[in-house]
């Protein structure tokens, strides 16, 4: 590898652990800043927490909701990537399409351009008595695709919040040949302090790849968000963390990681598909 390319191999990277209230403009406006603000610290990858323009609850789904790429979320999006020149991951937000609504995240490139968009494919239904009930799919329906983007030959895959449980997920996209992982996600106080920091570390060690997850900041009223947004290495160890006020966490990846712990530990050669494939165990 040339110096060139080794210089291309370390990104830097800020996750933005912003404020979310009820108002609309007020949280795009809030969000912009702190993303001009990622910029001015040298930031090329810069990262939105889930439902970042409205408050995170299926009541408000449907009254947030914007199509893609038209609605004032996504001019937003678009116009702040151009005008800091970086790659954004543009958090989510609800997405109308056709009378149905998905929790939608949206990547752009220094163009402004669109250049990836997934939807929620693993949604939040969950039951814990004392703890958290909550029911995504009253109101979302889920995706169904994987989606993922370049940033300077770096592939980088998506998944939002939920998504972070499915190991299986996590690792077609190993097999695409991702070596970053971003889920914007809003853990609950009930499932946050048990498994988020747990979760990430647990995809990045299987797959060998950076994980960050994005977080709002912890609100003082209706949901409350765990905050923690965090940067794991490729060896599952925890580069950045926020505490759960709003922050931006910086981390440079160093991708070069990625290939020495694959080449040290090399999993993927060794898995034994001769005996995986072999087995049948009824609905797996
Ligand atoms: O998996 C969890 O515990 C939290 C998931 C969540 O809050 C979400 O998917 O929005």
């Amino acid at each position: 590898m040339n110096q060139m390319q080794s210089i291309m191999r370390v990104l830097r990277t800020a996750l933005i652990q912003s404020r979310v209230g009820k108002n609309r403009l007020e949280n795009l406006q809030n969000a912009e800043n702190l993303i001009a603000q990622a910029k001015n610290a040298g930031a090329n990858l810069v990262a939105l927490p889930e439902c970042f323009n409205s408050p995170y609850g299926t009541k408000f789904f449907s009254e947030y909701a914007e199509s893609i790429p038209n609605g004032p979320t996504s001019k937003m999006l678009s116009k702040a990537a151009k005008d800091n020149n970086i790659f954004l991951v543009g958090g989510t937000f609800p997405e109308i399409e056709n009378d149905k609504f998905y929790n939608t995240c949206t990547v752009w490139n220094p163009a402004g351009e669109l250049v990836a968009k997934y939807r929620k494919m693993h949604l939040f239904d969950i039951d814990i008595p004392g703890g958290i009930t909550f029911k995504e799919s009253d109101v979302l329906s889920a995706g169904n695709e994987l989606a993922s983007f370049d940033v300077n030959g770096i592939k980088v895959g998506l998944g939002i919040c939920y998504d972070l449980r499915f190991e299986e997920l996590a690792k077609l996209y190993r097999l695409q040949g991702v070596e970053i992982l971003i889920y914007p996600a809003a853990f609950t106080l009930t499932t946050g302090p048990m498994h988020f920091e747990l979760l990430q570390r647990s995809r990045a060690t299987d797959n060998q790849v950076f994980v960050m997850a994005i977080s709002p900041s912890r609100g003082e009223q209706g949901f409350m968000a765990w905050g923690h947004s965090q940067i794991t290495d490729p060896w599952g160890k925890v580069i950045g963390q926020a505490k759960e006020g709003e922050e931006i966490v910086y981390g440079d990846l160093d991708l070069s990681e990625c290939d020495k712990v694959r080449q040290q530990i090399p999993i993927f050669g060794q898995r034994r598909k001769d005996i995986y494939d072999t087995i049948r165990i009824g609905n797996r």
